[in-house]
């Protein structure tokens, strides 16, 4: 087995869009990962669901959408519209994130919760029996191209425990500076997919790296 790899479309190339995500579905990458930054959550501002829809036709890769969007319950639907086939949104970004997840779950789509690298695990585990997916944010969202924070392995390692117990089938993700070391020791502790934005992007080879991040942690 090996991690699944999404690289994140907030460091490609936006004129040449098209290009970025022929080169990196032809290099096995599983997911793109949409960054939606609304500049209240998170300080930037990115992009909406109009790209989610530009994109839908052009790949047959998962459509892996991350809202850093306050009160995330307010643009769900006309993500899901748009073609999204994860959803992730923030416990700290509504004071609903059950219903925010039943919502999501309620369009046919995978539905999935992000923390923080200052949340718990334990402030998520009511949830976890109805997600598909874990976003384990290891740096503070905003930005690309941030420092991987360690401390955040042992929320991963949690999180795989309870999986175990309870036979909940969730994926890990893994979101901010993903490389080749910090990849694997993500994978070692549990994490099933890997978000990787300037790691991919930044260099001249994205295949190269795509391959990479297989290639450490395939067992
Ligand atoms: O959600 C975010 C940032 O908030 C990410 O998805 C970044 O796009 C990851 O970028 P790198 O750390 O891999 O450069
Ligand atoms: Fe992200």
């Amino acid at each position: 087995m090996t991690i699944k790899v999404a690289p994140s479309i907030l460091s490609a190339d936006y004129i040449n869009l098209q290009k970025d995500i022929e080169l990196i579905e032809s290099a096995g990458a599983e997911f793109v990962h949409i960054d939606v930054m609304d500049g209240m959550f998170v300080p930037s501002i990115s992009y909406g669901p109009a790209w989610v829809k530009a994109l839908r036709p052009v790949t047959d890769m998962v459509l892996d959408v991350h809202l850093m969007v306050e009160q995330p319950e307010r643009y769900i639907n006309v993500f899901a519209e748009a073609g999204s086939d994860i959803i992730g949104v923030h416990y700290e970004a509504t004071p609903h994130i059950h219903r925010a997840l039943q919502q999501i779950k309620n369009h046919g789509i995978k539905a999935e919760v992000v923390i923080n690298p200052g949340t718990s695990v334990a402030a998520i585990e009511p949830v976890l029996h109805m997600v598909d997916q874990v976003l384990v944010m290891t740096v503070n969202p905003g930005f690309g191209g941030q420092k991987f924070l360690p401390e955040t392995l042992e929320k991963i390692a949690r999180l795989a425990e309870i999986k175990r117990e309870k036979g909940y089938d969730y994926d890990i993700e893994i979101d901010g500076g993903a490389n080749d070391e910090t990849t694997k020791l993500a994978y070692e502790a549990g994490a099933t997919v890997a978000v990787a934005g300037s790691y991919v992007f930044d260099k001249v080879d994205p295949a190269a790296k795509i391959a990479r991040l297989k290639e450490v942690t395939s067992d």
